[in-house]
């Protein structure tokens, strides 16, 4: 399939004929087979489909060679080129020069032939034209009949593997925007050409009242909409209803028109439109709705919900949380970044994560900073282990991924969030059974509906990430690697029932140490907004190489240094201090899709 974006491998050689070039054939393209195979063997598409790679039929010795490959990639949908070499080759007349490619050369660490020279002189070709171009070259010499990639070049190739395709899956994909601003949040307020210069994606707007149409006329799958509500009602158990009880003054009694016992009906309906509207159904157009059909071609998306939906009618936790999930009635498929209160900026947050990882962005309120004082005044027990330093309570609104109960287990049988090819119908059951439902509360969500609850039961490495626009900068990216954290089940309690109880609840206690992260306090206190998203694994490294392809500055990160990977002609910009340079270099460079 072409749509897939793919990277096309470049081999470049010495040009010279009558022993030189000859002599070097070979290698070339060995280094060229074997960085294809390491990026199609480890890297996957969101769709679960391997990653593609388009290796040039020829060595490229000058821009002949070069034109020639260029040719061969057009149609293909190249979003990056790597090219690799373990020899000298004519800087520029070898490189690749089309403008729009995210680039980066291998330049294999020999000394029989001089690879890492050419590397040297291409990457200053690279920075005297205004290319940000990323460097690989290993960190020991090797022989020349030495075949094999070194671990540390491994994890170069795909660090930029990963960012380049995460950009490609992205590229021309639309956020679809269903309603406005949720009660007065920023980052739900969208700045469509931050989409476009930053995303290369375009902003699709539709009213809230779409949904309503298509719930009033019919326009879903009947027989889906029969599935998903069985499903629901086999799989979703109802927890807490914290209204009960409670005499609400008329303002709220005369606002629920869908009566409470058929929440589930209008919520099932809700969930398949929202989807629909999102990616299309070719059923649609079987039952005569032939333009709704094709969908808004989206990769992410975001429900105002609050306030004026959820103020009488179910609210959307149930559709955002299953959105994000890697399961739901039709079994295994994968997860969209769909964000809460359409705060689009925390959607951005979730996509960059999911496509890094493939795994469940997890929506969050960054809401309390714990700290080991404040909990030992509460609780009586002080924090122990990871908890020590005080930790953050991460929780969303009502919807939250179900992966994020981390029920699902790995290989060697421990609790995980997966990759959604990986989730067994028993890890699906996993999820669902550590999930229970509880009735919105009605003082916030008049309408009623349904909230995602339950709480992250494992100690994982996760990294939270939000994208900011901030005016006089633009966009900028905030990112915290640390681990989710289990409490006691006293001291959990004690501090769930202070807050929302219906709501899904994670402890996360962040990597301390580094500027901006000297306290778990300051992590808090230098957070951008309300909301976070945050993924298994400790990603940000790929985070940062990924926004310096954007050309996002990154402003808060807890990455150890060596693990910092930006475009060679970054360090053009001063290597004193990392983060003024990555300013300077985005802010000079411009966004990645200029006009
Ligand atoms: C129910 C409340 O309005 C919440 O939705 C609110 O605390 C937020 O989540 C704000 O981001
Ligand atoms: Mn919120």
């Amino acid at each position: 399939m072409n749509s897939y974006p793919k990277i096309g491998i470049r081999p470049t050689i010495d040009g010279r004929q009558g022993g030189v070039r000859e002599s070097l054939e070979e290698k070339t393209m060995d280094m060229a087979e074997a960085a294809k195979a390491l990026i199609e063997n480890t890297l996957r598409y969101a769709d679960g489909t391997p990653v593609q790679c388009v290796l040039a039929s020829r060595t490229i010795g000058g821009r002949g060679d070069a034109g020639i490959v260029q040719e061969e990639f057009m149609g293909h949908n190249i979003i990056a080129t790597l090219s690799v070499t373990p020899s000298w080759c004519y800087g520029t007349e070898t490189m690749d020069l089309e403008p729009n490619t995210i680039k980066a050369i291998w330049g294999f660490n020999g000394t029989e032939r001089p690879g890492a020279v050419y590397l040297a002189a291409a990457m200053s070709g690279y920075a005297q034209k205004g290319y940000p171009a990323f460097k690989i070259y290993g960190h020991d010499v090797q022989d020349l009949d030495d075949n094999s990639i070194p671990e540390d070049v491994k994890e170069k190739i795909l660090t930029f593997a990963k960012g380049a395709i995460a950009i490609g899956q992205m590229k021309g994909k639309s956020y679809v925007n269903i309603g406005a601003s949720s009660m007065g949040i920023a980052g739900s307020q969208v700045d469509s050409n931050f989409f476009k210069d930053y995303l290369g994606m375009p902003v699709e707007f539709v009213d809230m009242t779409e949904i309503l149409r298509r719930i009033t006329l019919g326009i879903y799958d009947p027989e889906e909409y029969e599935t998903a509500l069985r499903w629901i009602k086999d799989n979703c158990r109802e927890g807490l209803d914290i209204n009960k009880g409670k005499d609400f003054p008329e303002v709220i009694t005369k606002s629920k028109v869908v009566p409470a016992d058929k929440d589930w009906e209008f919520i099932a309906k809700q969930a398949i439109i929202i989807r629909d509207i999102l990616f299309g159904n070719k059923r649609l157009a079987d039952i005569g709705w032939e333009e709704e059909s094709h969908g808004h071609n989206a990769i992410a998306g975001g429900f105002q919900g609050q306030r004026q939906w959820t103020d009488w009618l179910p609210n959307g936790d149930f559709t955002e949380a299953i959105m994000a999930s890697t399961f739901d009635w039709n079994g295994t498929r994968p997860v969209t970044a769909f964000a809460t209160e359409n705060d689009t900026l925390n959607g951005v947050s979730m996509l960059l994560g999911t496509l890094l990882t493939n795994k469940a962005p997890i929506f969050s309120d960054v809401r309390t900073y714990w700290s080991p004082e404040a909990v030992e005044r509460v609780t009586g027990k002080k924090p122990t282990g990871k908890a020590k330093n005080g930790f953050l309570h991460l929780i969303n609104s009502g919807a939250s991924a179900l992966d994020g109960t981390a029920a699902a287990r790995d290989e060697q049988g421990n609790r995980s969030m997966k990759e959604f090819w990986n989730m067994t119908q028993a890890d699906q059951e996993a999820c669902l059974a550590e999930t229970d439902w509880c009735r919105a509360n009605y003082e916030y969500f008049r309408g009623g509906g349904f909230s995602s609850h339950f709480k992250t039961a494992a100690e994982l490495p996760v990294t939270l990430i939000r994208m900011n626009l901030v005016r006089g900068v633009g966009p900028s990216l905030q990112i915290a690697e640390g681990y989710t954290v289990v409490l006691d089940d006293d001291v959990h309690k004690i501090l769930d029932e202070r807050t929302d109880r219906t709501w899904p609840t994670t402890w996360f206690a962040p990597n301390l140490g580094m500027a901006g992260f000297e306290t778990t306090y300051d992590v808090m206190n230098h957070w951008g907004s309300n909301h976070c998203a945050f993924v298994q694994g400790h990603i940000g490294a790929d985070l940062i190489t990924m926004a310096s392809m954007l050309r996002i500055p990154v402003v808060l990160h807890n990455v150890p240094s060596e693990k910092i990977f930006r475009p060679s002609m970054f360090d053009g910009f001063g290597t004193k201090n990392l983060e003024a340079a990555d300013f300077e270099a985005c802010e000079k460079l411009g966004p990645f899709y200029k006009n």
